[in-house]
């Protein structure tokens, strides 16, 4: 008796995850992939996907079969010139990898960010009373998603005042091209180089201030801990890595809290749960959705045989939703223990910035706690369409001020 495919049920041999109606609306393919088994052949990438959660958890935490230096996007650095020279921290094994990771994480941590902390409260307050003076509907994409975190990290990191603008488009350019050249690369590459060659320059010790994650970035040159070529590379990464997601991690918030009635009420009830929202947010719509390892070895995955060498896609956004891993998974529950997701990877590369973009969310959360008691759609979201990325153009929310 032949299997006849529902017509709904896409064959997911034949998924294309770079499609851009699969950006669009990814869940049902998500499901179809987990559905399809632990390990998927995509066809049209001769790539191997894993989309639930316990083989993208295995694959994280085992960078020696699963290795990022070969690059972590579609192309293979094995085969292929990388388009810009390979992150050092991002696309690179150890050892490489531990010298420049040893050095930006303890510049990171919560207990070195808390001096920021109080700035960036008093930042978020007067970023959401200028957009409740304007009145109650507001777009919380572009007149907060976007302007916060461009208010407060290029000054955290130490950059010039000028330019900052080609900030998001560089790095809307870099997730993208994780991908396959389709036209979300090839019809932003030809505006790219004067935004690289910017981008190139305030990582440059003369261009940073002296107090900023810049600059003792350098400094840990000086002191012999990563070579002086690294410094600038590893400014790169946090511009690049450090903007574009944080913006869709408040707006995933904003998001859940406008699509969960009660849910506002309940967190300027108990303000100890808004760190948890946060992480319930990102589970949710996990910002950075997809992203590659290459095979080290011959390997064997749920069955499947993965040979030396290939090119393994793993769908963070889906294991964070897979139901053999969490209960209801599509639902945002304040009760939920959401730790264990996915959406800042996990093992060696866990995101170094993840303080950052909580510290981030926490304090715009906050500050609409302070001064909303609802929010609510106030017309359709607009999805702004990456290879890695995902996010929103514009969120229309209407709040109420109580
Ligand atoms: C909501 C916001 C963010 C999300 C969802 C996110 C997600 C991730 C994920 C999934 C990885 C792992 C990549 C891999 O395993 O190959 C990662 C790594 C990284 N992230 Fe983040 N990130 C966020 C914000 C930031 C910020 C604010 C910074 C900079 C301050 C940053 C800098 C980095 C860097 C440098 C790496 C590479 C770490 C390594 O390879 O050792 N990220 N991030
Ligand atoms: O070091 C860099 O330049 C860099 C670091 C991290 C990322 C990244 C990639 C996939 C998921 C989340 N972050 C991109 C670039």
């Amino acid at each position: 008796m032949s299997i006849v495919e529902s017509p709904t049920t896409p064959d997911a041999a034949s998924i294309d995850p770079f499609d851009l109606e699969f950006l669009r609306d990814p869940l049902p393919h998500h499901a179809a992939l987990r559905d399809a088994g632990p390990v998927v052949r995509l066809e049209k990438y001769g790539v191997y996907a894993m989309a639930r959660y316990d083989e993208v958890h295995a694959a994280l935490v085992d960078w020696q079969s699963f290795q990022s230096a070969a690059g972590v996007g579609l192309s293979n650095f094995r085969h292929e010139k990388p388009w810009r020279p390979p992150s050092v921290l991002l696309e690179a094994d150890p050892p490489r990898h531990d010298g420049p990771r040893a050095v930006v994480a303890p510049l990171l941590t919560t207990r070195r960010l808390r001096d920021l902390e109080q700035q960036w409260r008093a930042d978020a307050a007067t970023v959401v009373d200028a957009v409740l003076d304007r009145g109650e509907e507001f777009d919380a994409v572009t007149d907060l998603a976007e302007v916060f975190p461009l208010r407060v990290f290029p000054d955290a990191v130490g950059i010039g005042k000028e330019g900052r603008e080609n900030l998001l488009p560089y790095g809307d350019f870099a997730f993208n091209a994780f991908g396959p050249p389709n036209e979300l690369v090839t019809s932003a590459a030809p505006h790219m180089p004067p935004v690289t060659e910017w981008i190139g320059r305030q990582c440059l010790r003369e261009n940073l201030t002296e107090d900023g994650f810049g600059a003792q970035i350098w400094a840990a040159a000086d002191r012999g801990e990563i070579s002086p070529e690294h410094a600038p590379m590893i400014v790169r990464s946090l511009l690049t890595a450090g903007v574009d997601t944080t913006v869709t991690g408040i707006a995933a918030i904003v998001h859940a809290l406008a699509h969960t009635p009660g849910a506002v009420a309940r967190l300027r009830r108990d303000r100890s749960l808004t760190r948890t929202a946060f992480e319930e947010a990102v589970r949710l719509t996990s910002p950075v959705q997809t992203f590659f390892r290459t095979a080290t070895r011959d390997l064997q995955v749920g069955g499947v045989d993965i040979a030396d060498g290939e090119k393994i896609l793993m769908f963070l956004g889906s294991a964070n939703r897979d139901p053999r891993r969490w209960e209801d998974p599509d639902t945002f529950d304040l009760d939920r223990d959401p730790s264990g997701h996915v959406a800042f990877g996990m093992g060696i590369h866990q995101c170094v910035g993840q303080h950052i973009a909580r510290l981030e969310a926490i304090c715009v959360l906050d500050a609409l706690l302070d001064r909303i008691v609802d929010i609510e759609p106030a017309a359709p979201e607009q999805r702004h369409l990456n290879n890695t990325l995902v996010g929103w153009e514009h969120m229309p929310v209407r709040v109420h001020r109580g």
